[in-house]
């Protein structure tokens, strides 16, 4: 049984709705923990003013009983508060007044191409849609596929890597699920508190310049049992559903596992992550480097995956680029709206909902179970069958 996570709604319509399939029953549900998801996806240096008007929250209405899943389908409300001022805009039914429709798209927005395909002269019928405001409905979803994830062991962190130019300084030692305490605390959530204050510095000159800015955050993984995906097709190889998945982001544009880019500059032999053999600390077979950031042949290696994505600069600029009126066909400046201009701390958490809801789904297809506790007697009898003790020696 594979997981689904479905999302419907417009960014100024009424609302957003998630639908997740294929959690087992059981499993129990932190409604704290899950807005505080909701939350962070809302913050970071360099967002705009509508995040101002929302303060999300998930609300449950199906699913779910006094704390616990059923077993069946579970769905998920987010209110647009912003409805409130698009009522006649936005709203599902015809209304008496005139409408002005946008008619001037935005470069790097779905606004152009998605007119021609969809057949609209409206540029917002495009535009409500293609909005990261449906990332809200994503990371509802990605706390359900972490609330199982946990239940198994399973633990993910993000932080943001790059913005802009400036780049966090190398670590010595990889980072440990201890490690992220008070990131979120952090206005552009970073782990190095010189980079975040020359970030924060960047974002805020080039929004004077009316500017928006990109770039990385990583997302790492602990306590992850070998052997999650598959190398026998292509269509279960967890590396590219992982890739799928984060590049189906907005404004996501690469994405990189363990040494990832640098790769292509490493001799083969300092590439791999060589084996050794059982040691007096309790590990198993293990490694001591993890270039493959986790992932071999398709499948995880037990170690912690890490996953970098990049962020580009987001296309609704202050000052507009050149663009054409597609009512007159003549030289416009394309559509100024409020926005954001750096969004990669929020991203991040949009990146821990996605690669949560994949190794979500790959655990359940692995390890099958109507109930968690038939889940947990699978892992516990696949971890005695190849003698994984590595999981619990981190743990
Ligand atoms: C969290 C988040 C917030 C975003 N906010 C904005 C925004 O305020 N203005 C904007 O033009 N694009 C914003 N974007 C990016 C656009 O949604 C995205 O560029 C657009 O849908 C086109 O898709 P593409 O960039 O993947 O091609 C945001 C993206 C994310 C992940
Ligand atoms: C609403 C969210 O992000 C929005 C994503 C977005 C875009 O074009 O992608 C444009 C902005 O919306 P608005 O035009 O209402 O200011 C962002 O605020 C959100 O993240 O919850």
């Amino acid at each position: 049984m594979a997981l689904t996570l479905t999302t419907a709604g417009e960014s100024h319509g009424p609302g957003l709705t998630t639908l997740v399939e294929g959690l087992p029953a059981g499993l129990e549900l932190d409604r704290e923990e899950m807005n505080r998801d909701m939350a962070r996806r809302q913050l970071g240096h360099g967002r705009g003013g509508r995040m101002k008007i929302e303060t999300d929250t998930a609300e449950v209405t199906a699913g779910v009983r006094h704390g616990r899943t059923l077993g069946g389908p579970i769905a998920l409300q987010v209110a647009n508060r912003d409805y409130a001022n698009w009522e006649e805009r936005m709203n599902p039914w015809p209304v008496e007044a005139e409408i002005p429709p946008v008619h001037m798209p935005r470069p790097g927005h779905a606004d152009l191409v998605g007119v021609w395909k969809y057949g609209h002269e409206d540029v917002r019928n495009i535009l409500e849609r293609a909005s990261a405001r449906e990332t809200a409905a994503r990371v509802a979803g990605g706390a359900l596929a972490k609330a199982f994830l946990r239940a198994v062991g399973v633990e993910i962190r993000s932080h943001v890597t790059q913005i802009g130019p400036v780049v966090i300084p190398e670590r010595e030692q990889p980072l440990g699920v201890g490690d992220f305490e008070g990131v979120d605390a952090d206005p552009v959530r970073c782990l190095d508190a010189e980079a975040s204050k020359a970030m924060v510095a960047h974002i805020t000159a080039e929004r004077k310049n009316n500017e928006s800015i990109g770039g990385t955050y990583e997302v790492l993984v602990f306590g992850l049992h070998p052997g999650i995906g598959s190398h026998v097709s292509w269509t279960e190889r967890l590396d590219g559903r992982l890739a799928q998945a984060i590049c189906s982001i907005q404004a996501h544009k690469g994405v990189e596992f363990g040494d990832g880019f640098a790769l292509a500059a490493t001799p083969g032999s300092q590439a791999q992550d060589e084996i050794f053999g059982p040691d007096e600390d309790g590990e198993g077979i293990h490694r001591h480097t993890n270039h493959a950031g986790g992932l071999e042949g398709g499948m995880t290696t037990g170690q912690t995956l890490v996953v970098r994505a990049v962020v580009k600069p987001i296309p609704t600029i202050t000052k507009p680029l050149r663009s054409v009126d597609l009512s007159t066909g003549e030289p416009a400046k394309a559509l100024r709206e409020r926005t954001d201009n750096c969004v990669v701390p929020a991203a991040g958490v949009v990146g821990e909902a996605m690669i949560a809801f994949v190794l979500a789904s790959a655990y359940r297809e692995k390890f099958g179970g109507d109930h968690i506790d038939d889940v947990r007697a699978a892992i516990a009898a696949y971890e005695e069958r190849i003698g994984w003790v590595g999981a619990r020696a981190r743990a």
